[in-house]
């Protein structure tokens, strides 16, 4: 139990093809200045005091590769369980939900491939749902958005006061987290972040503001504004 005197668990998928990357190792293992991408994103949590359990998920064939070459190789202590992913993100995190601890209050779901988050994210996140049960990273969008058709046709222009970019971690109360999950499985719906799971069963859910550099590793350029992360 932390020093918060709730119990708190976070789960890392980490267990997608990384389809756009196109690299011949999954782009979860590859080194940023000679530390992999996951190892980077697993230290900034197993270092915060408040958190308890940390929850791997992975491809089932790198399940071992990720436990010595990560885990176990960086000295993650907090990390209790690797484990299988599923064929969707959705997927991956229900496994996880599944295995977190019973005695768990809250649970943060951060992707695998989001190494730069940092320490004040993660802690206003925990206080974030402590408060109010249900809580998401973003930042305000830089650029105008717009909704287009099909046909390649401007449909609107939202306002952009109201559009913010959605990152991770998203964080919720374990019993709420886990009903959003069961009713977005029975219901077969399938969402892009966590946080729409929650939504749709009618909970509100509070934005902790987030960070520009707290990127998502998804396509090759990713990258290079990485290594220059890690430089600054
Ligand atoms: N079935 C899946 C798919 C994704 N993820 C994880 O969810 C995070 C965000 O997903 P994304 O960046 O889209 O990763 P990939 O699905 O690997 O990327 P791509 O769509 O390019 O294949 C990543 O850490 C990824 O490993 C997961 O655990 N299980
Ligand atoms: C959850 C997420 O990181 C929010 O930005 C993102 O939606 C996950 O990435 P994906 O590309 O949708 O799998």
């Amino acid at each position: 139990m932390s020093y918060l005197g709730k119990y708190i668990s976070v789960i890392v998928p980490a267990a997608g093809m990384g389809k756009r990357m196109n690299s011949k190792i999954n782009k979860q293992f590859i080194k940023i200045k000679d530390i992999p991408v996951l190892a980077r994103t697993l230290m900034e949590f197993n270092k915060c005091d408040y958190i308890d359990e940390i929850i791997v998920v992975t491809r089932y064939d790198e399940i071992d590769f990720c436990q010595k070459e990560i885990i176990d190789k960086y000295k993650l202590d907090k990390v209790k369980k690797v484990i299988q992913g599923g064929k969707e993100r959705q997927d991956s995190v229900y496994n996880g939900l599944k295995e977190v601890n019973k005695k768990s209050d809250i649970v943060l779901i951060h992707d695998g491939a989001r190494p730069f988050v940092k320490r004040n994210i993660i802690e206003e996140n925990i206080k974030f749902a402590l408060e109010y049960g249900a809580c998401v990273t973003g930042v305000p969008v830089k650029d105008t958005i717009k909704k287009v058709d099909l046909n390649g046709e401007i449909i609107s222009t939202p306002n952009r006061k109201e559009l913010w970019a959605i990152q991770t971690p998203q964080t919720f109360r374990y019993d709420l987290i886990l009903k959003a999950y069961e009713k977005a499985k029975l219901d077969n719906f399938l969402g892009t972040d966590d946080s729409m799971l929650v939504e749709r069963i009618g909970y509100k859910v509070k934005i902790v503001m987030g960070d520009y550099s707290n990127i998502k590793i998804t396509t090759p350029e990713d990258l290079i504004i990485a290594e220059t992360l890690v430089d600054k």
